[in-house]
């Protein structure tokens, strides 16, 4: 099993390049399966997750080609409609496929994605919208067993919770049925809108995007289309902290400030510069970092996936802050990995409340889930000595080539296998 080697203490300097965005990517790969031409997507990140994604529409007997550099071709004819335990438990986005088979197959077999190590992650929302749409649902054995013998039908949707997942799964389920369906409560993020824009290039009449309505009149067919997968926003927010912890100057190549708002604000709250450039955000600081409060709320809100990015940065900072995390119950893993760094946080309920210290020490640590790997490596660049990160299998599903970029800022962080 690889880990990382960090020794701390080094401020960044330089130029980053942004992915596309793992849960842009995701799930417009998905999209693939909603026609038997070829959807061509390009800036696709070269992570695990897509990988993993590659691995279960093959297995649906759709196919996946490399037309280029970081471009995937897909499409072709749905060969079975089962989604197996062993991928749905690697990666939960896999059960996104579930409204797309109904909608092209009429079924579905879909392993039930279980919870994670940040939340239980309930799929009911996925399942009563489909049952809207008339689908007919059985759970056995794990699976979710899913039919619409006459086809999917186009009806109102009331999501309880602006549900990511829940949007997109019912959003591509909508796009085949008959009629027109009303997904309110709709979640606004801005892969929601890159999933839609992609849908309409490919025929699909969507409209009410980042309104949190989204309304859906059903076409007969969808067509092959090409569209570039968005600049990965979370991927950005991570280096930015990145500068920030080290009191860098980072460019951030492809970032884009219209995504990042609540991040950005609160970036400048905390102490840290942000520019908008042609090429992308500049990211940097040189005073002190000063402690803020943080909650994190469905978009345009602070997004949960940055919340342990930053708490490492909190960790260092002049003060107190304090985080609330509303989106998942069970977040704050790296806290106890963060602590044995030097780090004074205390978690009461779904709140985190941080006492700034002067510094951290490096520490052998262990990753819980993809963005807690993340702030342990942010704490490891800040912190004084030697940091050991384990089981970075976490990192790799969703961050491309984590140590080439931030050593090439300067940073001394190795990869070595055991
Ligand atoms: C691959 C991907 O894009 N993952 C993102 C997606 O996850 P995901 O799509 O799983 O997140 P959701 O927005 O669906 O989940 C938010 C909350 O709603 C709950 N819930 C969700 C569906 C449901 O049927 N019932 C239910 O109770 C979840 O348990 C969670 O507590 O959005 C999250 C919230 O921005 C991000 O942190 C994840 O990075
Ligand atoms: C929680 C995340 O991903 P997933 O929904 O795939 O677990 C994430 O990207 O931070």
């Amino acid at each position: 099993m690889d880990r990382f080697i960090i020794r701390g203490g080094r401020r960044l300097t330089g130029e980053i390049e942004i992915g596309g965005a793992k849960n842009s990517g995701l799930k417009l790969m998905v999209a693939g399966l909603l026609t038997s031409e070829r959807l061509v997507l390009s800036n696709v990140p070269g992570i695990a997750d897509i990988q993993t994604m590659r691995d279960l529409l093959l297995g649906l007997g759709i196919a996946v080609e490399e037309a280029g550099p970081r471009t995937l071709s897909i499409g072709g004819e749905i060969g079975s409609v089962e989604a197996p335990y062993d991928i749905v438990s690697k990666m939960r986005a896999s059960i996104l496929v579930l409204g797309p088979l109904l909608a092209r197959a009429r079924e579905a077999k879909v392993s039930l994605p279980g919870g994670c190590a940040i939340g239980t992650r309930p799929v009911d929302m996925h399942l009563k919208g489909l049952e809207t749409l008339g689908a007919v649902i059985r759970l056995e054995n794990g699976y979710i067993n899913a039919t619409a013998p006459d086809g999917l039908k186009g009806d109102r949707i009331i999501l309880p919770f602006a549900s990511v997942g829940a949007t997109e799964n019912l959003l591509m389920a909508a796009t085949l049925a008959k009629g027109r369906t009303h997904i309110v409560n709709a979640a606004r993020e801005p892969e929601i809108s890159d999933l839609v824009h992609c849908l309409n290039a490919m025929g699909a009449q969507i409209t009410g995007e980042g309104s949190g309505t989204l309304v859906i009149d059903g076409v007969e067919k969808l067509h092959g289309a090409h569209y570039a997968v968005m600049p990965d926003r979370i991927e950005c927010g991570t280096y930015a902290c990145a500068a920030g912890i080290t009191g860098g100057d980072l460019l951030l190549v492809g970032g884009r400030a219209d995504d990042l708002g609540a991040v950005i604000r609160t970036l400048e709250e905390t102490g840290v510069e942000v520019v908008e450039e042609a090429r992308g955000l500049r990211v940097r600081r040189s005073g002190t970092l000063q402690g803020v409060d943080i909650m994190t709320e469905p978009y345009p809100g602070f997004p949960t996936d940055m919340q342990a990015q930053f708490m490492a940065m909190l960790s260092v900072a002049e003060g107190a802050s304090m985080i609330t995390e509303t989106i998942f119950e069970n977040r704050f893993m790296h806290v106890p990995e963060l602590n044995r760094m030097g780090a004074r946080v205390n978690v009461h309920g779904r709140s985190a409340i941080i006492r700034g210290v002067s510094k951290l020490s490096g520490a052998p640590v262990m990753a819980t889930d993809l963005r807690a790997s993340f702030s342990l490596i942010l704490a490891g660049l800040a912190a004084e000595g030697e940091t050991q990160l384990s089981r970075i299998y976490h990192l790799d599903r969703g961050y491309e080539g984590v140590d080439r970029k931030l050593a090439a800022c300067g940073a001394d962080i190795a990869r070595v296998s055991d």
